[in-house]
């Protein structure tokens, strides 16, 4: 008899915590990671993640422990869901005890700062993995809905089509269903660009702007997020898939999306420390915006939107001030 699918989930946070009660419905053995010993014993004994899912009750076949080696061994998958920002630093002390064949998946939708590398760009780098080896999962994955098991589509992408297919079956439930895909880097920016314009759209439904506003945003957001794709070598149809569209108008709609509320809190005049300071959980366009710019200085690319919600969130500038900026900027054919 074979036995089951082994995976690993490093981050006990809500989408990781989540994401292991999906591999667990769909069949695998799950352990999770947590760094706090009461969120591994609350998993273990009452089946909840009471910090960041509370009141969901999670499969038998999902544990938790504060022991890397532990969580490692032997995993046919090894999912990273830790803030993108901490990931280097993380994943530094968990490579040494990765199983050999293990393929690595990534949850995360940021860019590092400084670098600007993309996470399947920092996941080779620390572990010194092929990219045949590195898959990321993408897509309109709030993670409290898909706890709840409302029926969503997803995107796994790895540049190796088998190795893709493969985490496909490991994670494909009754309400998760993953599609293939090989363009890694356009999955990976079609994700963290949605949270610095999620970002955008939450700072304008702050101002008390209405829904052209956010259908302006979005429409353009998803251009911006083409144009550095396309000089980054992105495939430009991956935008208008659930790794770009998809997930650009779930977070853009959504009151469960921590970028779209951050980005409400400043919106409605709260400060960047105040801001901060009510925010729980890692709203990942904070900091990304910053790299998600330099990527565009580096590769040429006009990224107006980002531009925008860096000058507001990291350089104070006002959002009517922004706006009306944005707004007279020189007129231009929509396709360029
Ligand atoms: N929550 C969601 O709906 C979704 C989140 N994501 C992405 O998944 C990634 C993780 O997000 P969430 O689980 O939602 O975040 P979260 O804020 O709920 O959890 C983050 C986890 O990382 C841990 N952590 C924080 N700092 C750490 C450090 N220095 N070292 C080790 N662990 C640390 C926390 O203890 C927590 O377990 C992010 O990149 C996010 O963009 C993607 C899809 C959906
Ligand atoms: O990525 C997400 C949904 O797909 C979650 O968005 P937030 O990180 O903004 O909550």
């Amino acid at each position: 008899m074979t036995r089951p699918v082994k995976a690993a989930v490093f981050g006990t946070g809500s989408w990781g915590t989540a994401f292991g009660m999906v591999l667990a419905d769909a069949g695998c053995d799950v352990t999770l990671w947590g760094r706090r010993a009461e969120v591994a014993e609350a998993v273990n004994s009452t089946r909840t993640n009471p910090d960041y899912l509370p009141g969901v009750e999670l499969p038998a076949n999902v544990r938790a422990t504060t022991d890397a080696a532990e969580a490692a061994a032997d995993a046919d998958f090894t999912v990273l869901a830790v803030p993108s920002q901490t990931l280097r630093e993380n994943l530094a002390d968990w490579a040494p005890l990765l199983a050999p064949d293990t393929v690595l998946v990534s949850l995360m939708k940021g860019v590092e700062l400084g670098s600007a590398m993309r996470m399947s760009e920092v996941i080779a780098d620390v572990a010194k993995v092929p990219q045949e080896r590195i898959a990321i999962v993408t897509g309109p994955n709030l993670a409290r809905e898909i706890a709840a098991r409302q029926p969503a589509a997803a995107v796994v992408a790895c540049r190796d089509e088998a190795v893709a297919q493969r985490l496909q079956v490991a994670c494909h439930t009754p309400y998760f269903r993953p599609y293939t895909n090989t363009d890694v880097v356009g999955c990976e920016l079609g994700g963290a660009v949605k949270n610095v314009i999620g970002l955008a759209v939450g700072i304008a439904d702050g101002m008390g702007l209405g829904d052209n506003t956010k259908g302006s945003l979005i429409t353009r957001g998803l251009a911006e997020t083409t144009r550095l794709g396309l000089a980054m070598g992105a495939d430009p149809l991956t935008f208008s898939g659930l790794a770009g569209l998809g997930d650009l108008v779930a977070t853009c709609s959504s009151p469960l999306s921590r970028n779209h509320t951050f980005g409400t809190n400043l919106g409605k005049g709260m400060t960047l420390e105040e801001t901060i300071a009510v925010t729980k959980q890692t709203a990942e366009g904070v900091k990304s915006c910053e790299s998600v710019l330099e990527l565009a200085r580096r590769h040429g690319v006009d990224m107006p939107i980002t531009e925008t919600v860096v000058a507001i969130v990291h350089e104070g500038k006002p959002p009517v001030v922004a706006v009306k900026e944005l707004m007279s900027r020189s007129a231009k054919p929509e396709r360029r």
